[in-house]
């Protein structure tokens, strides 16, 4: 089982993941980030993306898409917390994202395409 990661692990490896977006979940002790494509065609095939390399690593994310947004949290479930597996697999995801944005403030409400049809303001 892998080990979660020490303070001075955290301190290491946390930042620089947040500079790319990615956010700390305190209850649930996991990383967090949220992707706005252009289309759900888009977010789809990052999604199938991400699928494949999880298969690959035997580590899955715990994730929400509606639309043309994508939730995604990690955490390595058997450990508990945050472990390698999760900082190296966010850094793994990140390169398979391609053009999105990232929707920075996770307290904000997540607004997706569909909200157009009800006259809102993505
Ligand atoms: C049996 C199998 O190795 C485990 O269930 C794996 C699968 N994928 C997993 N993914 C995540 N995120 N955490 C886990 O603990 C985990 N465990």
């Amino acid at each position: 089982m892998p080990d979660l990661l020490t303070e001075a692990e955290r301190q290491e490896l946390l930042p620089p993941l947040g500079v790319a977006g990615w956010g700390a979940d305190p209850t649930t002790d996991s990383l967090r980030k949220i992707w706005k494509f252009r289309s759900f065609s888009e977010a789809w095939g990052f999604l199938s993306r991400v699928a494949l390399l999880a298969e690959t690593r035997n580590h899955h994310p715990d994730w929400r898409n509606a639309y043309n947004v994508v939730d995604l949290r990690l955490t390595t479930h058997s450990a508990g917390g945050l472990t390698r597996l999760d900082t190296e697999m966010a850094a793994a995801i990140d390169r398979l994202a391609g053009a999105a944005e990232v929707q920075r403030d996770q307290t904000a409400e997540i607004r997706c395409l569909c909200e157009l049809r009800h006259g809102g303001r993505p």
